[in-house]
């Protein structure tokens, strides 16, 4: 308990000392400013957050946050059969069991026991941190923390286009569901998995279902031309964490983006400490002097890691890009970019043709079956995610305007589930539960729609940057297929993102955007033309074996 004690001081002492910024800043009538830089420094550092709290209230909300991570990183549970086992972490523990254990009633314990553990107990402080939070977005001129967290996009109309976006792509992602609803009712039986109701969440792979790579094994199209899950290679060859994280650092120098610094290197944290328990969930960390960047990750030696570290090292290229901005530019140009930079390079970096050209995958065979495997392997991750990175703030959004009360705070939660995602809980569940406090981000009080804006824009970057490397021709794309593109080693490439990140927010997130790929809106164009073959190859198999696309309402029982 000492950290948070020191954390809330410090954190105490800072939100003093902007707190008395803030009221001088707004003392100016910079609505009127005719200088466009200085009345855009103005209008964002007119927003000053939670420190606009009084201070007993700011350090209630502070302890109040601090206390539910604290919950949520310290959650154990036993093993499945084994009562005398108990030191089960959701990290990595219960992580791997859900991706790689095939065993219904294991998962369903693993599912249930951790909801057990991070529900009850956290909920009636994240209804202390909603009243809190409200009272800070009211003391900063906005009607409710929703708005409030939606003020970081500068965009009257965002919320009716991330629905636009949706509803393009719901079409799709309810190809895939429908394909692996049959997929996972061939594995554990129609009494499991029904023909035509929603998908149990313990099955897909991940704690929150949130992606379904960790199952691609079972919804390969050619099983006999299998892609390869590099885990096994990265073990082979002796990978440890840090050889990982050189390993992405070589593919961002490759590209004439920054190496990591000293600082980075001696401070950041990239393996689970042996000797106390600390939030694993990944996160990357600016300081704001210019040297000292980042990185917490309990890393394991996997693919899914592997990826990871590239996304967490996509913020710190940012963070090194835009530390010559003034201080109130130094973040992304919406939180969607900042999302999206990692997964643009880890677009590349997962090709078979990237793996094999780093040694990291034997031979690579070239035929549209290894295509379709791999490309539906990318949709169990990229696609499958959307609904879930949609409704985690459709829910939150709801919560802070109090059009979901505190007594419903569940059934909306698993009704936005199988709206939304098409997946219900294994276990009935009640308002004695609170799982959405079972994901990070709602215990850290981290806004969630940046990663769906990140999973549309980082395919508008994908393409722009492999065209600008050569690597695609828009104007003939079969002839190099988008989904083989890799960038790396492509200095053309990297200058262009290198001039989006050095803007940091010192423009609107449209002129950001223009530059580089030459338009100002939000696309679904370049996903939808990235999965394409595998959209119609899912069209097709969804008719030929007649499966039902789409759900109906969950049977009785359930929440
Ligand atoms: C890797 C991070 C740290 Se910014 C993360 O939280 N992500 C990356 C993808 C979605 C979201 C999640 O894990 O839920
Ligand atoms: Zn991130």
């Amino acid at each position: 308990m000492l950290f948070s004690r020191l954390q809330l001081a410090v954190s105490g002492e800072f939100a003093k000392f902007s707190k008395g910024q803030w009221l001088e800043t707004v003392k100016f009538q910079w609505r009127t400013f005719k200088d466009p830089n200085l009345k855009r420094q103005f209008k964002q550092l007119s927003v000053l957050g939670t420190a606009a709290l009084p201070e007993d209230k700011y350090e209630k909300y502070e302890k109040t946050v601090a206390d539910m991570e604290s919950i949520y990183s310290k959650a154990k549970i036993c093993a499945y059969n084994n009562s005398e086992k108990c030191d089960l972490s959701l990290e990595p523990e219960m992580t791997e069991i859900l991706a790689n254990s095939r065993n219904e009633a294991e998962l369903k314990h693993i599912w249930t026991e951790w909801r057990k553990q991070t529900g009850a107990t956290i909920r009636p402080l994240y209804n202390d941190y909603v009243k809190l939070l409200n009272e800070a977005a009211r003391l900063n001129n906005f009607t409710d923390a929703a708005e409030y967290w939606l003020n970081s996009y500068d965009t009257p109309d965002f919320k009716e286009q991330v629905a636009e976006l949706w509803k393009q792509l719901r079409p799709f992602y309810l190809e895939v569901h429908a394909y692996m609803r049959r997929k996972l009712r061939e594995k554990y039986g129609e009494s499991i998995v029904s023909k035509r109701g929603p998908i149990p969440a313990h099955l897909l792979g991940n704690m929150w279902a949130q992606t379904w790579g960790n199952i691609a094994e079972l919804g390969i199209p050619y099983p006999d031309v299998k892609p390869e899950d590099i885990t096994k290679y990265l073990v082979q060859q002796k990978f440890t964490p840090l050889k990982m994280f050189k390993t992405a650092e070589e593919f961002f120098t490759s590209i004439n983006l920054s190496p990591m610094t000293e600082e980075f290197w001696k401070y950041s944290v990239i393996e689970k400490p042996k000797d106390r328990d600390i939030v694993c969930h990944a996160s990357a960390w600016d300081f704001y002097n210019g040297r000292d960047f980042r990185i917490k990750q309990c890393t394991e030696v996997s693919e899914e890691d592997f990826v990871t570290v590239h996304h967490e090292m996509g913020h710190i290229e940012y963070y090194m890009q835009y530390k010559d901005q003034p201080f109130i530019y130094r973040e992304g140009a919406n939180p969607g970019f900042h999302e999206a930079i990692g997964d643009v390079i880890a677009l590349s970096v997962i090709t078979p043709k990237h793996l094999s050209r780093i040694g990291l995958l034997p031979n690579v065979t070239q035929s549209k079956e290894a295509d379709l495997n791999y490309l539906m392997k990318v949709a169990l991750d990229k696609i499958v995610f959307l609904p879930f990175g949609y409704l985690m703030d459709l829910w939150r959004w709801q919560v802070f305007k109090g059009t979901i009360p505190e007594k419903d705070y569940n059934c909306e939660w698993w009704k936005l589930r199988l709206n939304y995602q098409g997946v219900k809980p294994p276990t009935v569940r009640s308002e004695k539960d609170f799982d959405p406090a079972a994901k990070y981000h709602i215990v850290s009080s981290t806004p969630y729609i940046r990663y769906f804006v990140s999973f549309i824009l980082q395919f508008q970057f994908h393409e722009a940057l492999c065209t600008r490397a050569g690597e695609f021709d828009p104007n003939n794309p079969s002839e190099k297929p988008l989904h083989q593109c890799d960038i790396y080693q492509s200095k053309e490439a990297g200058n262009l993102l290198k001039t989006v990140l050095e803007m940091g927010s010192s423009k609107p997130w449209p002129d950001a955007l223009e530059v580089i790929t030459g338009q100002r809106n939000m696309d679904a164009g370049p996903l939808l033309s990235y999965f394409a073959p595998i959209h119609n190859w899912l069209k097709e198999e969804n008719k030929k074996s007649g499966e039902y696309v789409g759900w109906e309402s969950t049977e009785k029982g359930d929440i």
